[in-house]
């Protein structure tokens, strides 16, 4: 019986070797309950190297890895982690029923709950009219929600997901974290891995970021984006026409070493970082605008995930 007090996961020291190489060296972070986590890493980074070893798909030369306080190797942790592996592994000459039937047993479901765990399946993957059709015949996108299925026949509490969006078409995508959301909603925990920026800041409620086997960072969007770029903002400006004294109004409202400054006196835009809009931004464009010059465009940018994970790691992720 899994008790509600204990974390879905806790990774300390997480170790893998091949060879000489040391693919993750000294992971450790935590799964919470009902928690959407998402690993980011570049290309090499140990992504999948992790999550193969939470699936118990390669053993770790080192460190720990706890399920529901058990060991990766209980039964409470088989029973507990689904896994969804990035590459289809599914039985392209079977039926989707044929497939599901066969996962399900593969998972130990027991018999008499088969036919409810396929038909759910079928309600959710919206796959019901093509349950007997042969999964070689599918589309990227229909293979990779049944290969999804086939991966919770058994109601798992952890559910690990490698890359599950790669090589979809954005509708296809958003059909799949719909899925995601629903099992989300029903109390699942979720850990995926994703070279997409913005899938990671939407639809994670915690993003771990993972470079050369280590972790870097680990937070949500605004403890990531506050530890590595702090709270300023990036303020764009356009006037009517170029403004002599942009250097001073940056000067004298954003109180930065001149150095920092980016005007441009004889031009009509220019840009600067605020840390308030209350305190900085207002009392700049009012001045500017009682001056005479009239403010034509303006934008305010946030720092992103993308900001967070340059500044981390000096690379850009793969296309
Ligand atoms: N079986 C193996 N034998 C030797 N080296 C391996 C093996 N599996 C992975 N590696 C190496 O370990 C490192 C991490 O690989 P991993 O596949 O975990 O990275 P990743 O973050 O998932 O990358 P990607 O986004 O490209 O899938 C890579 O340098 C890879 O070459």
């Amino acid at each position: 019986m899994i008790q509600p007090d204990l974390l879905p996961l806790r990774i300390k020291n997480l170790k893998k070797r091949f060879g000489t190489f040391e693919a993750l060296r000294g992971v450790s972070f935590e799964l919470r309950h009902g928690e959407r986590l998402a690993f980011l890493g570049t290309n090499g980074a140990g992504k999948t190297t992790m999550i193969r070893a939470l699936a118990g798909r390669t053993k770790p030369t080192g460190g720990s890895i706890e399920v529901f306080g058990d060991s990766a190797r209980s039964v409470t942790a088989k029973r507990a982690i689904g896994f969804v592996p990035q590459e289809i592994a599914l039985y392209g000459d079977l039926t989707t029923r044929e497939n599901l039937v066969a996962f399900a047993k593969f998972h130990g479901v027991r018999r008499g709950e088969i036919s409810k765990r396929v038909d759910w399946a079928l309600q959710w993957t919206g796959l019901h009219d093509r349950s007997r059709d042969l999964v070689r015949t599918f589309s990227g996108g229909m293979k990779r929600r049944v290969n999804l299925a086939c991966g919770v026949m058994h109601e798992p509490r952890i559910l690990l997901l490698d890359e599950p969006t790669v090589g979809v078409d954005p509708q296809s995508r958003e059909r799949i974290f719909a899925m995601l959301d629903e099992l989300s909603d029903g109390g699942t925990s979720l850990l995926l891995t994703t070279h997409h920026l913005d899938e990671a800041q939407q639809r994670s409620d915690r993003i771990v970021i993972l470079d050369g086997g280590q972790v870097v960072a680990d937070g949500t969007i605004d403890e990531l984006v506050h530890q590595t770029i702090g709270s300023s903002r990036l303020v764009k400006v356009r006037l009517d026409r170029p403004m002599a004294k942009a250097v001073r109004y940056l000067h004298q409202y954003n109180r930065l070493p001149a150095e920092q400054l980016v005007g441009h006196p004889g031009s009509a835009a220019f840009e600067t970082r605020i840390e308030s809009v209350t305190d900085q931004l207002t009392p700049m464009l009012e001045a500017i605008q009682r001056d005479g010059y009239r403010i034509t465009d303006m934008e305010l940018q946030t720092p992103s995930l993308h900001h967070v994970f340059l500044s981390l790691t000096g690379n850009e992720l793969r296309d």
